[in-house]
C-alpha cells in the first residue's frame, strides 16, 4: 500500500493501514477549570485515546464587536460575554501545565486554532498537529498559516459545501492534511451524519486519509465510520454531560469513551484485509462440518502457510 495518505502525529501515525487515530475533544468542556482539564486527560489516556484536543481562541479577535458587551449568566456569576470568552480561555502558563501533564500520561495533545494569533500561540509548544474546526473551513489566512507551520492539518468539513471543501484544499494543499466528515449540530440527528460522504470523501480526495469528527449522542455511528474506513475519530468528550457549557450534552462521559475506544479497536482488527483466506482455526470445523472434501486438502495447505485460497 502507498505511503501517501500516511499522516504523521509526533511518534503515532494516522491513515490506511495504521490503527484509528482517537482523539478525544476535550475544547472548552473544562469550563476555564485546569482541573478538569487535568481530569479530562485522566480519562482520555484511560480509555487508550491517542491524543486530546483544546480550542484556542483570542478572544477578541474571535467574538465580534457587537457581543462583547453583552451581559450573560454563567456559573462565575453575570458577566460580559468578553469577560466570559475569557474565562473560559487558558493562557501560556496553563498551556505548559497541560504540555507536561500529557507528557507525563504519554497522550499527545493539540487544538483547533481559531485566529492567526491562536496558530503563533500554540506553535511555542511542539503540538503533533493542528486542527481547522469546521467554523473556520473558509478562514483562508488562518489557513496559509497553518500550512505554513509544516505540520499535519485535520480539515474539518461540516456545513461546508463540495465547492467550499475544494478551496480549502486548495489553500492548505493535500499533502500534509487529513479530512474530517463531520456535521456541525449539537448533538446531530443520525439522519443528518450522512456517513457514506466518508466514501465521497476518499473517492474525491484519494491522497488524503478521511477521517471522522462526531457531535451526535450515543457510539454506534461513531463505530459505523470506523467500519467506513474513517482512520481518525474525534468525539468530545466530558466529565458529565449535566455540566455547564453548550458541548457538555452532545459529549462522551468516561465510561463511553472506554467502551467506544474498545470497540473501535476491535472493529478496526475485525475488518482485516480484504483477501479471502482459509484460516488454521477453521480447519477443525471445516473437517467436522463439511461433505464435500474436494478443496479441503488445497485449503489445509494454504492456510497451514499462511496464505489466500483462491480456489
Ligand atoms: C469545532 C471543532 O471541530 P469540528 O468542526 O470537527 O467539530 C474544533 O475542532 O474546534
Amino acid at each position: 500500500m502507498s505511503n501517501s495518505r500516511i499522516r504523521k502525529f509526533g511518534n503515532r501515525e494516522a491513515g490506511p493501514g495504521r490503527p484509528v487515530y482517537i482523539c478525544g475533544e476535550i475544547g472548552i468542556n473544562h469550563n476555564g477549570e485546569l482541573e478538569n482539564a487535568f481530569k479530562l486527560i485522566d480519562v482520555a489516556a484511560e480509555a487508550g485515546c491517542d491524543a486530546v484536543k483544546f480550542q484556542k481562541r483570542t478572544p477578541e479577535i474571535c467574538t465580534p464587536r457587537d457581543q462583547w458587551d453583552i451581559e450573560r449568566d454563567t456559573p462565575w456569576g453575570r458577566m460580559t460575554y468578553i469577560d466570559y470568552r475569557h474565562r473560559v480561555e487558558f493562557g501560556e502558563d496553563e498551556y505548559r501545565q497541560i504540555d507536561a501533564y500529557c507528557k507525563e500520561k504519554g497522550i499527545d495533545w493539540f487544538a483547533s486554532p481559531w485566529d492567526t494569533e491562536a496558530v503563533a500561540f500554540l506553535e511555542k509548544f511542539d503540538v503533533p498537529a493542528h486542527k481547522v474546526a469546521s467554523a473556520s473551513l473558509t478562514d483562508d489566512e488562518l489557513l496559509r498559516a497553518l500550512r505554513a507551520t509544516g505540520r499535519t492539518v485535520i480539515l474539518s468539513t461540516g456545513m461546508s459545501t463540495p465547492k467550499q471543501i475544494r478551496h480549502a484544499v486548495e489553500v492548505l494543499g493535500s499533502d500534509n492534511i487529513l479530512m474530517c466528515h463531520a456535521t456541525s449540530t449539537y448533538p446531530a440527528q443520525a439522519e443528518e451524519l450522512n456517513l457514506r460522504v466518508i466514501n465521497t470523501l476518499q473517492q474525491e480526495y484519494p491522497n488524503v486519509p478521511i477521517g471522522y469528527s462526531g457531535h451526535e449522542t450515543g457510539l454506534q455511528t461513531t463505530l459505523a465510520a470506523v467500519a467506513l474506513g474513517a482512520t481518525f475519530v474525534e468525539r468530545h468528550i466530558t466529565l458529565d454531560r449535566a455540566m455547564w457549557g453548550s458541548d457538555q450534552a452532545a459529549s462522551v462521559e468516561p465510561q463511553g469513551l472506554v467502551r467506544l475506544v474498545r470497540d473501535i479497536r476491535t472493529i478496526e482488527a475485525s475488518l482485516g484485509d480484504g483477501v479471502k483466506k482459509v484460516y488454521e482455526s477453521e480447519l477443525g470445523p471445516m473437517k467436522k462440518l463439511r461433505r464435500v472434501t474436494g478443496v479441503v486438502a488445497e485449503a489445509e495447505i494454504a492456510a497451514a502457510a499462511g496464505e489466500p485460497v483462491t480456489v
